[in-house]
């Protein structure tokens, strides 16, 4: 596999603690590190360490389930449910080697828990969390909107997960074991390089099981740029890892970076983490009918549900270029093995 240029350069960690009486300091910590990288942690939250273990539990019970059981809530374009080794990254052309399942607020989730015999007290827990998970997201939307000239409620309004029409999304992610005495095969993704497409992304991690790396470069979110540099983001109790996501960097007029990231496929036993790694992310994912357009109108005005299509297409395209591309190479070391 190509190797990977790295840089140390660290992520902010940013405290929550008092936010009501440190909101313009908290804003400017957001609002600096969203103009720089586009990554940072959130200390001082408010969601336990216990807390988050306890969804951890949830994710590992459901996981646990047969293959069979979890198929019953299938993944779809409603963008909620289950996949395994089936989301194709636009920058590999393959299939990340993991399986996720997709939880929403509202109507997307109707028939895609399992029943209570079948998990108990999981759908509670799990809708429990994503409530946290959304009282910590609505510090930020509101520190990000002063940052724009918006009004304070103006994120966390077109956010409001009472909407039946929100689109929000809890992730459980779970990367398989990989087996560190033999050569990891060539093509083999954990999660493969992307942007998240969604306001902002907030990642529990368990200390131990890293591998999520991070790769700034992008000027404008219509471009799929990739920087040359590579930052590991090492998981730490308690921590929180946000990310702008492309919906915040256009609905900022680009000012606020939406990055690249990636789950790195263990090649070195020496250095990379080859065991199970599990994580959760919570994406912000604005209702289907708000309107969306920077204070610099540098884009044309969309709704939620247009932009999130939008998103789609443009991933599609793009991973249809890949996919013809990986074709084109492979025809051509075809070629070359023929002619030997
Ligand atoms: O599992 C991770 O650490 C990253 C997940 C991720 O980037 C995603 O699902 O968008
Ligand atoms: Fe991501």
């Amino acid at each position: 596999m190509a190797e990977t240029t790295y840089s140390d350069r660290t992520i902010p960690k940013i405290s929550l603690h008092d936010f009501d009486s440190r909101i313009d300091e908290i804003t400017a910590q957001l609002v600096a590190a969203a103009e720089a990288d586009g990554f940072f942690a959130v200390i001082n939250h408010g969601i336990s360490v216990d807390e988050i273990e306890a969804q951890f539990d949830a994710a590992g019970r459901f996981f646990s389930l047969p293959d069979e059981v979890k198929a019953t809530v299938p993944f779809s374009h409603r963008n909620t449910g289950w996949e395994k080794a089936k989301q194709i990254r636009p920058s590999t052309g393959k299939a990340d080697q993991k399986e996720s399942y997709q939880m929403q607020f509202g109507k997307m989730m109707e028939g895609m828990w399992l029943s209570e015999e079948t998990l108990p007290g999981f759908r509670k827990q799990s809708l429990g969390f994503m409530r946290k998970a959304q009282a910590v997201s609505e510090k930020m939307m509101i520190c990000f909107a002063r940052g724009l000239g918006f009004p304070d409620d103006y994120f966390v309004k077109a956010h409001d997960v009472s909407n039946p029409n929100i689109q929000t999304v809890l992730r459980a992610l779970h990367y398989f074991a990989v087996d560190p005495t033999v050569p990891t095969p060539e093509g083999y993704y954990r999660a493969g390089a992307h942007a998240d497409w969604d306001f902002l992304t907030l990642l529990f991690q368990r200390p131990g099981q890293s591998g999520l790396e991070i790769c700034p470069g992008r000027e404008v979110f219509t471009a799929f740029g990739l920087g040359d540099t590579w930052t590991k983001v090492e998981p730490t109790a308690g921590e929180i890892v946000c990310n702008i996501g492309d919906l915040l960097m256009s609905w900022s007029d680009d000012r606020f970076k939406s990055t690249f990231h990636r789950v790195k496929t263990p090649t070195d036993p020496a250095v990379d983490y080859y065991g199970p790694r599990y994580s959760l992310a919570y994406f912000n994912q604005p209702n289907t009918d708000c309107q969306i357009q920077g204070p610099l109108k540098k884009y044309p005005m969309v709704t939620g549900s247009q932009f999130t299509e939008a998103a789609m297409k443009r991933n599609f395209a793009a991973l249809e270029a890949k996919k013809a591309a990986n074709k084109l190479e492979e025809m051509k070391s075809g070629l070359v093995q023929a002619g030997r």
